[in-house]
């Protein structure tokens, strides 16, 4: 079969890693890809790696445009998700890249984004206990963001055992391209290059209430977050080390078994040989989740270090194998498990 999937926000990141993935889909052929400011110019001109679709003209981004398509994946800022997927009907497939759908409980979206909520539809992470389920045949789906995508699959597994104690403490380095294509100051080159910064200190980040609604179903207690994410000068990636205090009685071998049964039937996550600890540059480009993990006996905690692509298993990779399920098709269809490295 082939699908006709129309991507909007085709000029921004997660817009552009999408028509990467999709250029290599056996199943997919791509129609209308949209745009908001550079609506009218090609492709080519801003996204000079699509060689596919460089001759394209970005439409601007209208209910019009999009209609007539299978899928409609959408990679456009918050907010502006809900009105667009309502006027395209519930028989498209629409995937949504932004936050709008991703939060259960309304208070904790007004708290964190502070407009209406706009609902909830199922996530898009297939490893999560039972989510799958949920993204089988299903016509709405919510893309996780970068930084949950990586620390929830790297405790889940930990709570899910019993092993861990429900407050965790995440540091997460990231590459630029999470903040977007748009011009931001602190973004620029020279503030970036050879530099790390923190920023969204002290659980101000809007990533953590996601990342405590995944942890907190996994462990059926109330699971808290201490997260800091830092800026590194590298266009893709995150590395997270999360840690949490370990359940009493827990032992090194508990931990990597918990881990090792977890995942594995998952063809993303790999669980790594003991020893070698995740990088960025093992999963550039690739849809895959670097895993390893740790009992720091003395400390009496867990540690558990996550790699991603933020723009591949983070956003678009995770678009793509969340549609694979929704249209029943081969999860891994038209999906690289390979990166880049060096
Ligand atoms: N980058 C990442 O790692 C991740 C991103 N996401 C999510 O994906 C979405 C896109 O992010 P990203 O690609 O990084 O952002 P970019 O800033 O790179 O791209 C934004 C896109 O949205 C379009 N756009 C901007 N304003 C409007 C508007 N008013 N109406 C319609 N389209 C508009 C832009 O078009 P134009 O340039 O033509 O104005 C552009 O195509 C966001 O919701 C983001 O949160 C999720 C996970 C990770
Ligand atoms: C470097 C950087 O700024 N990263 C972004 C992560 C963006 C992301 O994953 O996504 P959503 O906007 O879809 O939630 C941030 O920290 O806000």
């Amino acid at each position: 079969m082939t699908v006709r999937a129309a991507v909007a926000g085709a000029s921004g990141y997660a817009g552009g890693e999408l028509l990467r993935l999709l250029s290599g889909h056996p199943d997919v052929e791509v129609g209308a890809v949209t745009g908001h400011s550079h609506a009218g110019q090609r492709l080519g001109a801003l996204q000079p790696h699509l060689a596919p679709y460089a001759d394209r003209v970005l439409e601007e981004t209208t209910p019009e445009v999009l209609r007539g398509h299978d899928v409609v994946f959408l990679a456009l800022p918050h907010g502006q998700s809900a009105a667009v997927a309502e006027a395209l009907g519930e028989e498209v497939l629409v995937i949504d890249c932004g936050a709008d759908f991703r939060l259960a409980d309304a208070a904790a979206w007004e708290r964190w984004y502070g407009t209406p909520h706009a609902g909830t539809w199922p996530y898009g992470l297939p490893e999560l206990p039972g989510a799958r389920a949920a993204l089988r045949g299903t016509r709405r789906v919510a893309v996780p963001g970068c930084f949950p995508t990586a620390v929830s699959l790297a405790l889940a597994p930990a709570y899910a055992a019993g092993l861990a104690l429900p407050e965790a403490v995440v540091v997460a380095t990231t590459g630029t391209s999470g903040a977007g294509k748009a011009l931001k100051p602190h973004l620029l080159g020279s503030e970036v290059m050879g530099s790390m910064s923190p920023y969204g200190v002290g659980g101000t980040h809007r990533h953590t209430p996601e990342m405590v609604q995944n942890l907190t179903a996994v462990a059926g207690e109330r699971v808290s977050v201490s997260f800091t994410p830092v800026l590194a000068p590298m266009s893709r990636g995150i590395l997270a080390t999360c840690t949490a205090g370990a359940a009493p009685g827990t032992t090194g071998e508990q931990l990597r078994a918990a881990y090792e049964k977890a995942y594995q039937d998952e063809p993303f996550v790999t669980v790594l040989p003991e020893g070698q600890w995740p990088a960025t540059a093992s999963v550039q480009g690739a849809n895959g989740v670097h895993l390893q993990m740790a009992y720091d006996a003395d400390a009496g905690r867990i540690v558990v270090v996550g790699a991603i692509d933020n723009l591949t298993k983070g956003t678009a990779g995770g678009a793509v194998q969340s549609m694979n399920l929704a249209l029943g098709l081969d999860e891994v269809r038209g999906l690289p498990a390979v990166g880049v490295a060096p």
